[in-house]
């Protein structure tokens, strides 16, 4: 079975959908994982999805089937991805945040503030002896850059791996949040740094992907033990086709960027879902921010959700296809057999025992010292192994591992474009050989003639070139 979960949403038509073609829509129902969607040409395709959202659904509707079970499922230490995508304008900001984040109204909220409310709720229900704690970082990526929404002077963010915690947002501000208020008011603040621009299809357009990772750890009381769980959600900024929208300057720039990593995002899940077993291990997660950070959500350790957002209008039906196209690929990946709970991120932390593998020694031993030093303590480090000669960067495990990867990445590429250019070459001359021995073959078979034929040949063709312009000689 797959691990992700596929659901579309139709919004309802907007103002000026009907006003462009009245209350037409493109889609016809068919029950509540399939319908028919009809392309310009009036051509009808049934799609087949976990559960479609029509243009009358609630907000709780899709919190609860698509959202709260990865919810429930990242309090118990395993991780979560929920990504919302689709063209320009069709819904996704609207189902993630609602129409306001701080919204009170309880129909019109959206993913993001009943994802707070389950987890809180899921953490109060729990057992006394385990005690929990709930972080928040959120990043948006803009111009293929990851900024840290919670601190703007944080505008390049990298993106690292680790062997025990998986894809990391290094040095991204984390906010502890005691409670769902503290929580919607830091996710408002982080909210309002976002790029938004004003464009054809939507008047408040994200012109970012924004991420929003919330970190759980429990700590059992009785056992000493630490898991942790990371439940990571997705706004993607929406696919536009630039003609038709009408972009110009930075907006245009803006939308070829998105479109391009959007398209880094399909070439993933097209490797993930079809490639064979000898090119299953290269699927190009290096190739866009969007791609690496969603590696562990697409092929990694994580239970991942997928909410393709459509208008219903037949004036947007090739968009919305696309859309579906997308979606009905993403549900053939098949993420990691066994999604695992992440135990022990910082267990044994009393008697410090450290099992495991050199490397992940190593981690362990960084991790429990960054837990213990701020930043500044840990730049002073860093200063002071560099003075006395021995050169230590805290990052190192990964920073090779990665530097690696890139390098054996790059070097893919380049001998995939090297053999891409000698094909064609290769065909240029093919070409070229074949007009020669047609010319030989020509020149051959006038020689064949009999003495001074060619030559009045030659005479007459002259001739006529003369009488007929455009021929030649
Ligand atoms: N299910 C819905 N019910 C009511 N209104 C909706 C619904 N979905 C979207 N809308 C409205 O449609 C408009 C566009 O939605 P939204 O901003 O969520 O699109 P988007 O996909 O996030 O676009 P972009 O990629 O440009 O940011 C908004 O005014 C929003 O309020």
């Amino acid at each position: 079975m797959s691990n992700v979960t596929v659901c579309v949403r139709f919004r309802p038509l907007s103002a000026k959908e009907k006003r462009d073609i009245g209350d037409n829509i493109c889609i016809q129902s068919i029950d509540s994982e399939n319908f028919i969607i009809k392309d310009e040409k009036e051509e009808g395709f049934t799609f087949s999805f976990d559960k479609i959202f029509y243009e009358e659904s609630k907000q709780a509707d899709v919190y609860e089937f698509l959202v709260l079970p990865i919810v429930r499922d990242a309090v118990n230490s395993i991780n979560g991805t929920i990504i919302a995508y689709g063209q320009t304008g069709a819904g996704k900001t609207y189902s993630m945040e609602g129409s306001n984040i701080l919204e009170s109204d309880e129909k019109k909220k959206g993913i993001l503030p009943r994802v707070v409310d389950g987890l809180f709720t899921c953490i109060k229900t729990s057992a006394d002896s385990t005690k929990y704690t709930i972080k928040l970082s959120m990043v948006e990526i803009y111009m293929e850059k990851v900024r840290d929404l919670f601190d703007l002077s944080k505008d390049n963010i990298q993106i690292k791996e680790s062997k025990i915690q998986g894809i990391l947002l290094s040095g991204a501000t984390e906010i502890s949040l005691s409670n769902p208020a503290k929580a919607l008011q830091s996710l408002s603040s982080g909210i309002a740094n976002r790029a938004i621009g004003e464009t054809q299809m939507n008047m408040a357009s994200s012109r970012s992907h924004c991420v929003y990772m919330f970190t759980i750890d429990q700590q059992s009381l009785s056992e000493k033990r630490v898991k942790s769980g990371k439940l990571v959600l997705v706004d993607l900024a929406g696919s536009e086709k630039v003609e038709k929208t009408g972009a110009e300057g930075r907006l245009l720039e803006e939308a070829k960027t998105i479109n391009k990593s959007l398209s880094a995002l399909g070439n993933v899940i097209n490797a993930l879902t079809c490639g064979t077993p000898a090119k299953a291990s290269h699927i190009p997660y290096r190739d866009s921010k969007l791609t690496r950070l969603l590696q562990d959500a697409l092929g990694g350790n994580s239970r991942s959700a997928l909410l393709c957002c459509c208008s219903p209008s037949p004036s947007n039906a090739s968009e919305s296809l696309s859309t579906l196209r997308f979606g009905a690929r993403a549900r053939h990946i098949k993420t990691s057999p066994l999604v695992k709970v992440n135990e022990d991120k910082g267990s044994d932390k009393k008697n410090g025992a450290l099992s495991g593998t050199r490397d992940e020694t190593f981690e362990k031993i960084l991790e429990k010292m960054s837990e213990r030093l701020n930043a500044e303590d840990v730049k002073l480090l860093e200063e002071l192994f560099i003075q006395a000669g021995l050169f230590v960067d805290l990052d190192s495990t990964d920073d090779l591992e990665s530097n690696f990867q890139d390098v054996v990445e790059q070097t893919i590429s380049s001998l995939m474009k090297a053999v891409e250019e000698l094909r064609s070459a290769v065909q240029m001359l093919q070409r070229e050989n074949m007009t020669l021995k047609e010319r030989l073959g020509a020149a051959e078979r006038l020689d064949a003639l009999p003495g001074g034929t060619a030559d009045f040949l030659q005479k007459i063709s002259g001739l006529l070139s003369y009488f007929i312009p455009g021929m030649q000689r």
